[in-house]
């Protein structure tokens, strides 16, 4: 019999001399959900502990957003680990030094950050190479990644490390697919979309949906994506989408020039960890990425306390996840929430739980 990785290898062989065309994109769908589901079960081996996480790689999650560092062996990630936080990761010239995740605090307007060092990966590292796959898992679960790369060959190890990521389910700095679906009992597949279909055609659509035993749905596209975005929307529950920055690291290494020519590289910031340095642009550019929303508290009567806001992520950011965050018996007692700031038209405004916070806004809660 053979196995999933031969199965998928003969998959690759024949999309390799499948040509794009209108008479083959029906099949060129079915291949390519076809190669999608087993990538998938190659992740997941059955009878085996799930999605390959834990395992003395997972640690306990603290602060309101997590940082893990990924990288090739020896690059600086522990060097950059024990400049951000203060806590000492093991750093040293040989390869693997690193052999388990070093969690480490850092305090940013206000927000306590968990950083996760984690050991390095190398090439093969989603299939299962070295430790990789409970690396990439810890990884998944994190709010933002740092691709650390050595400045003296970051390209080549950019892509190869993307390529770990991506196989892994991860999308680098990109938002879910703007699809959904609508399930039906009957009446087959109808699709609608707000601009033209660039990439796939309905065939393709079909053909997806045929491999993952959807026979009746409405699809209602408002982009223009890919059959792998499509795919991606199916697979929702194994994607998660991170952003990324790219520390590229040991700058002290290389001339002006070279370092010119790294400042072309979207979301990448080049830094020594080794000397400290631009590591407070990297923290700045970190910050943004997380797009942490800073809320301060204003009892009835007094001045807001600046000192100590309530930190929250974007995607739980309303009135009822700031009470929660406080106390869970706050949501009983709730009445009304005064908001001064951005997220509100007049200043101040009365909301209810449901609204949606933004940076920076002041808020007295009033109690029943
Ligand atoms: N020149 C220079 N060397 C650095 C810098 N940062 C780290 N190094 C050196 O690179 C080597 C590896 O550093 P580590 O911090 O152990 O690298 P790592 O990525 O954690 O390595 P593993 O845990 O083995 O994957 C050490 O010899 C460091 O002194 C830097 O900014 N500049
Ligand atoms: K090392
Ligand atoms: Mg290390």
């Amino acid at each position: 019999m053979s196995t999933t990785v031969d199965k998928i290898k003969d998959i690759e062989a024949e999309m390799a001399k499948t040509q794009k065309n209108k008479a083959t994109s029906f099949h060129l769908g079915m291949l390519k959900s076809k190669l999608a589901k087993l990538r998938q079960e190659l992740l997941t081996p059955q009878g085996s502990g799930g999605s390959g996480g834990g395992s003395g790689f997972d640690v306990a999650r603290t602060g309101v957003a997590s940082v893990g560092f990924i990288g090739f062996p020896s690059v600086g990630k522990s060097t950059l680990m024990s400049r951000l936080t203060g806590q000492h990761s093991e750093a040293a010239a040989y390869e693997f030094t690193t052999l388990t995740t070093v969690p480490g605090q850092v305090v940013y307007n206000g927000a306590k950050l968990q950083m996760l060092d984690l050991p390095g990966i190398i090439q093969g590292a989603k299939d299962g190479k070295g430790r990789g796959r409970q690396v990439i898992a810890v990884a998944k679960t994190c709010h933002l990644i740092f691709i650390v790369l050595d400045v003296n060959k970051p390209m080549t190890d950019k892509r190869v490390i993307e390529n770990e990521l991506e196989g892994f389910g991860i999308r680098i700095n990109k938002e879910p697919p703007n699809i959904t679906f609508q399930k039906k009992d009957k009446g087959g597949i109808s699709i609608t979309s707000t601009q033209q279909l660039t990439h796939i055609d309905h065939d393709e659509i079909k053909a997806v949906m045929k491999e993952y035993k959807i026979s009746s749905a409405n699809i209602s596209i408002r982009c223009d994506p890919t059959v792998d975005d499509l795919i991606d929307v199916l697979e929702a529950k194994h994607r998660s989408y991170i952003p990324v920055i790219y520390a590229l690291n040991k700058i002290d290494a290389i001339s002006i020039e070279e370092l010119d020519l790294l400042y072309r590289i979207p979301n990448a910031c080049p830094i020594s960890s080794e000397h400290g340095w631009n590591v407070d642009e990297l923290l700045e550019q970190m910050w943004d990425k997380l797009e942490l929303k800073r809320i301060y508290t204003k009892p009835k009567g007094k001045l807001p306390d600046y000192s100590a806001p309530v930190v929250l992520r974007k995607n739980a950011r309303t009135v009822e996840d700031f009470c929660n965050q406080i106390h869970k018996s706050i949501v009983e007692q709730f009445k009304i929430a005064i908001v001064w700031g951005r997220s509100v038209k007049h200043q101040p405004q009365r909301v209810g739980l449901s609204h949606e916070l933004e940076d920076e806004d002041i808020l007295t809660i009033v109690k029943r």
